[in-house]
């Protein structure tokens, strides 16, 4: 006998590892598996993940939570899907595979044919229609190097036999009968709204493909999925796969959803997400408001039947990944908790400023030559000094960021942003948040649950499900654990912030 629906089943594809977690309609968290993803880097510049590996490990750590669950996940009435945006798979409908390894959003490959879109003039046209600006970032360059390096694939493409998808349409078309020959026929393949918002070939006015930007880069419109609202039924699971067939209710982008988790989805709310990169995102609400600061203008998630909404968005490349760098790289630290304690072990970083432009500056510099650098090094400098210098990047870089958004929103004649949410793993370190909030000037809350990019997409499947009245119903389950207020005079803070756009500088001339 099965009891009525009180959980939802929350997939959350990220870059570094599949998740997946079970969450209660009150969005405590349930059941929770895991599995690390191998990330390969088979050129300078290059990054590739393994479509295969993602799916195992998503319907392995599926049943996993499910298994944990109580009453074995018997209560779980949707399942919603986030994944990390803009990497690319290409597949066969047929045989149901990939025929390349995924381009992993980080991935540079495509910046000759970035430099030689904008040598045309089409990065005006770009900036107009997708929101975006001509960087390998997007998964509109991605497609069309995979298009034109394996032979055959255009036409193959033009004939309906294969089909293009960032992250959640892979897993969907998978869960939805792709995984198996004798479901194969029943896949469904879409995405949505967000996710399309980062191909580069998505008209976030017109909301459709973009006829020109598809002739611009020779994509053949029958690869391409089809769209819609993020929380949506999109299909059911098919049978044998999961323990019940289960309504797939929402796909999202995992940054959107984090904000949907964060309950940002009123204009002005915004949230910074400090994983691998750092994410911050403004809701701007019906309008999509463009940038003169070097940010992105982006779909938000929205539900079926609901205007469209955006955002603004700045995405740092490098956030948490330069905690893994002292500790894989340097080996200063064993794992990353650690390194709290080791950049508290000095008051300060010493005149230490560490810029970690491992694959270029993201926005608002936007610079794919930059490369890592460390200034201020004196002969008393040591790893303590270090550490605590890349623990103040991410939250240079976020500020940056901020200030860039605040820019653009007074231009437009609204508010400065008045308190940032922040999520994702580096946001457990209090170091990092209070100094965020001492650069700001503006308090910076924590949410009681961390993982807002699995409850964003929970909830999101929760609304198309019907377990859930409306957004005020999702509204009201936020609350906050812990709110940092900034303790640093604003004249200090500004000093702090030149210091870092001197080094900066630095990086970008190196
Ligand atoms: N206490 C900490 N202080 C700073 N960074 C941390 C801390 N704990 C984890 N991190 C960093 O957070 C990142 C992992 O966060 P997570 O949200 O899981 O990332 P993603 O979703 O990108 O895989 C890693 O880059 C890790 O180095
Ligand atoms: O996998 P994450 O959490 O680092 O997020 C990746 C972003 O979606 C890339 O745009």
């Amino acid at each position: 006998m099965s009891i009525a629906p009180n959980s939802i089943l929350a997939l959350d594809q990220g870059t570094s590892s599949s998740r997946a977690i079970v969450f209660g309609t009150s969005g405590r968290i349930e059941a929770l598996a895991q599995r690390e993803l191998p990330q390969s880097y088979p050129r300078p510049g290059w990054v590739e993940h393994d479509p295969r590996r993602i799916w195992a490990d998503q319907i392995a750590t599926a049943r996993a939570a499910l298994a944990k669950a109580s009453a074995g996940g018997d209560g779980v009435g949707a399942v919603g899907i986030a994944n990390q945006r803009e990497t690319t798979v290409l597949w066969d409908r047929a045989t149901g595979e990939p025929l390349h390894p995924a381009i992993v959003w980080q991935d540079r490959r495509t910046a000759d044919i970035c430099a030689a879109l904008r040598a045309q003039g089409l990065e005006a046209e770009v900036r107009a229609r997708t929101g975006l600006l001509l960087d390998p970032y997007f998964s509109g360059t991605k497609l069309k190097w995979l298009l034109d390096q394996l032979p055959g694939s255009r036409q193959r493409a033009a004939r309906g036999e294969l089909a293009f998808g960032t992250v959640d349409s892979w897993l969907l078309w998978m869960l939805s009968g792709g995984a198996d020959a004798s479901t194969r026929a029943q896949a469904v393949h879409a995405t949505d709204v967000g996710n399309a918002s980062r191909t580069l070939l998505w008209n976030i006015h017109s909301q459709a493909w973009d006829e020109t930007l598809l002739r611009a880069l020779d994509i053949p419109p029958a690869l391409l999925p089809r769209v819609h609202a993020s929380s949506h039924v999109y299909a059911h699971t098919a049978p044998g796969l999961l323990p019940r067939i289960l309504p797939i209710g929402a796909l999202a982008g995992d940054q959107q959803a984090a904000m949907f988790g964060q309950a940002c989805f009123r204009p002005g709310l915004a949230k910074n997400t400090y994983g691998t990169g750092c994410f911050l995102l403004l809701h701007t609400g019906g309008a999509a408001q463009a940038s003169h600061s070097g940010l992105l203008t982006t779909a938000a998630a929205r539900l079926d039947g609901q205007a469209p909404q955006y955002a603004l968005e700045g995405s740092v490349f490098v956030g948490g990944a330069v905690v893994q760098w002292l500790r894989d790289g340097l080996h200063a630290i064993a794992a990353s908790g650690e390194v709290e304690g080791l950049a508290q072990s000095v008051p300060d970083a010493g005149g230490v400023v560490f810029v970690p432009a491992f694959t270029g500056l993201g926005a608002p510099y936007w610079r794919a030559d930059a490369t890592g650098t460390i200034t201020g090094l004196t002969r008393g400098s040591t790893m303590a000094h270090v550490a605590r210098a890349a623990l103040e990047s991410i939250a240079f870089q976020s500020a940056a960021l901020l200030q860039a958004m605040n820019r653009d929103v007074q231009a437009a004649g609204g508010q400065p942003v008045a308190e940032l949410r922040v999520d994702g793993g580096a946001s457990a370190n209090d170091l990092l948040m209070q100094f965020q909030a001492d650069l700001l000037g503006i308090p910076v809350v924590r949410p009681q649950v961390l993982e807002t990019t699995a409850l964003g997409a929970a909830y999101l499947a929760g609304l198309s499900c019907g377990m859930y009245a409306g957004l005020d119903a999702v509204e009201s389950l936020w609350a906050a654990q812990r709110r940092f207020e900034p303790a640093l005079a604003p004249a200090q803070a500004q000093a702090r912030m030149q210091e870092w756009e001197h080094a900066v500088r630095k990086a970008l001339a190196a």
